[in-house]
């Protein structure tokens, strides 16, 4: 294994490993396996990059630095060259949160300073620009995403967010000298590092930016950011004769489907409101899970019954709606009642012979992928950008789409199944 991918959280792991096992057009990537958390067992010698999938994004720091360092050992045990810590292209974190620490727990582990931290994704809106991360033409925190029930980003300067999290001083590359080039950027990093600067954050607004910090960081033992960043990084390693470019493994598998949607982010409210025009829907409402109206046993038998139509169950609200119930049970007891009822009923889904799943939201995927205990899972192709195909390994496999709330056109859900299905 060269390269090692440590993904805070489900629907992030499958982003970065769907850009590192597609590579650059025309130069094929590496060898990519998906690890549902540190695995307990050795990875075959032919898998060129792992990516390990934590549920670290939402939690306190010591048990985010705990997990991170756990599955580090491991892929260092593997013999990666280079880790990759994977957050969100929109850098979802609290002043609270665990990006900061957990980046520094990885650097000092190690020995590295001027490590790159840059959560940009062009393919999706996501760009850094002034040290500024923008969704689109706006501001990330006019974008949606200060309405995020878990980590809401109130603050566009990822400098300063980040300042709130690590007592270290927080480097900056701006955008000039990136569009200098790759030893102009190596350069930078190299004196922020003795500034005593451990993390950089770096302006990219292109994929081109993004490769060329790539091929400065070839030789960093750390670099932190989107899946935007790990671009450039199998050329890397193609270019020094140590992986040969391939292509995807796999392509998908039939079989009955079905569709979880926890993910309260406006693209997926947006693929809900299409997709119930046409297709078997039902609405969870946090009430009837509370009181225990509504069961995993229910919203399995309904998607169960409706296989065939593209079913879909979800609790997805408005910003107004998560806020009042947020405000009556407790953030923490709703979102842990969300992933059990989400998590027991992909058990029961897949228990039943569900073999195409669809989920959108990370912790939501976090949650069911967790249940169904599923250890790895090879990558397929690109569904839209930023979500791969993904075919468990092992007996009886089940093919998954994890979607990123925020990712996906209007139509993905079917689109998903399509692919799903190898089609
Ligand atoms: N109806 C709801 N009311 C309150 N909170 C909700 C509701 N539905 C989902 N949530 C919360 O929103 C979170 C969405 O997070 P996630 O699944 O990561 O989606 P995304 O990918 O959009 O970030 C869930 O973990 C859950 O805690
Ligand atoms: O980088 C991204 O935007 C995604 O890979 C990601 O991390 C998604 O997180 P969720 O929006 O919580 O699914």
């Amino acid at each position: 294994m060269l390269l090692g991918v440590i993904a805070d959280d489900f629907t992030g792991a499958s982003d970065v490993a769907n850009t590192i096992s597609k590579g650059l057009p025309g130069q094929g990537g590496l060898r990519t396996v998906q690890y549902l958390d540190t695995p307990s067992f050795g990875a075959p010698t032919d898998v060129e990059a792992g990516v390990i999938a934590l549920k670290s994004r939402s939690i306190a720091p010591p048990e985010a630095i705990r997990q991170s360092l756990e599955a580090l050992e491991w892929l260092l045990r593997q013999g990666c060259r280079q880790i990759l810590f994977k957050y969100c292209s929109t850098f979802d974190s609290t002043p609270q949160g665990n990006i900061g620490p957990v980046a520094k727990a990885l650097a000092q582990r190690l020995g590295s300073k001027g490590v790159v931290a840059c959560p940009a994704f062009p393919d999706t809106g996501r760009r850094v620009y002034q040290g500024h991360l923008f969704v689109g033409d706006r501001l990330l925190n006019e974008s949606g995403l200060e309405n995020h029930p878990l980590n809401p980003m109130t603050d566009a300067d990822i400098r300063r967010w980040l300042a709130l999290q690590t007592k270290e001083p927080v480097g900056h590359i701006g955008l000039d000298t990136v569009r200098a080039g790759a030893s102009r950027i190596a350069e930078r990093l190299a004196a922020a590092a003795s500034r005593g600067e451990t993390l950089v954050i770096v302006d990219a607004i292109a994929n081109d930016d993004l490769v060329a910090i790539g091929k400065a960081a070839a030789g960093s033992p750390l670099i932190t950011g989107g899946s935007g960043v790990a671009i450039g990084l199998p050329g890397n390693f193609i270019a020094q004769g140590l992986a040969g470019a391939h292509d995807r493994g796999v392509e998908g598998i039939s079989g009955p489907e079905a569709i979880l949607a926890g993910s309260c982010s406006a693209a997926t409210r947006e693929q809900i409101a299409l997709h119930k025009t046409r297709h078997p829907s039902r609405a969870i409402e946090v009430n009837d899970v509370i009181t225990g109206k509504v069961t995993a046993g229910d919203l399995a038998a309904f998607l169960i019954e409706n296989t065939g139509r593209a079913p879909l169950v979800y609790s997805s609200s408005t910003p107004e709606k998560v806020t009042s119930i947020q405000q009556k049970y407790g953030r923490d007891r709703v979102a842990g009642m969300l992933d059990e009822l989400f998590a027991e009923t992909a058990r029961r889904l897949v228990d039943s012979g569900i073999r195409r799943l669809v989920v959108a939201g990370g912790e939501t995927s976090g949650a069911v992928v967790s249940a169904l205990d599923l250890k790895a899972v090879a990558i397929g192709p690109e569904i839209d950008p930023g979500v791969p195909v993904l075919v468990s390994t092992g007996k009886d496999p089940v093919a998954l789409a994890l979607k990123s709330g925020n990712f996906g056109a209007p139509d993905f859900f079917v689109k998903a199944l399509e692919r799903l299905a190898g089609r």
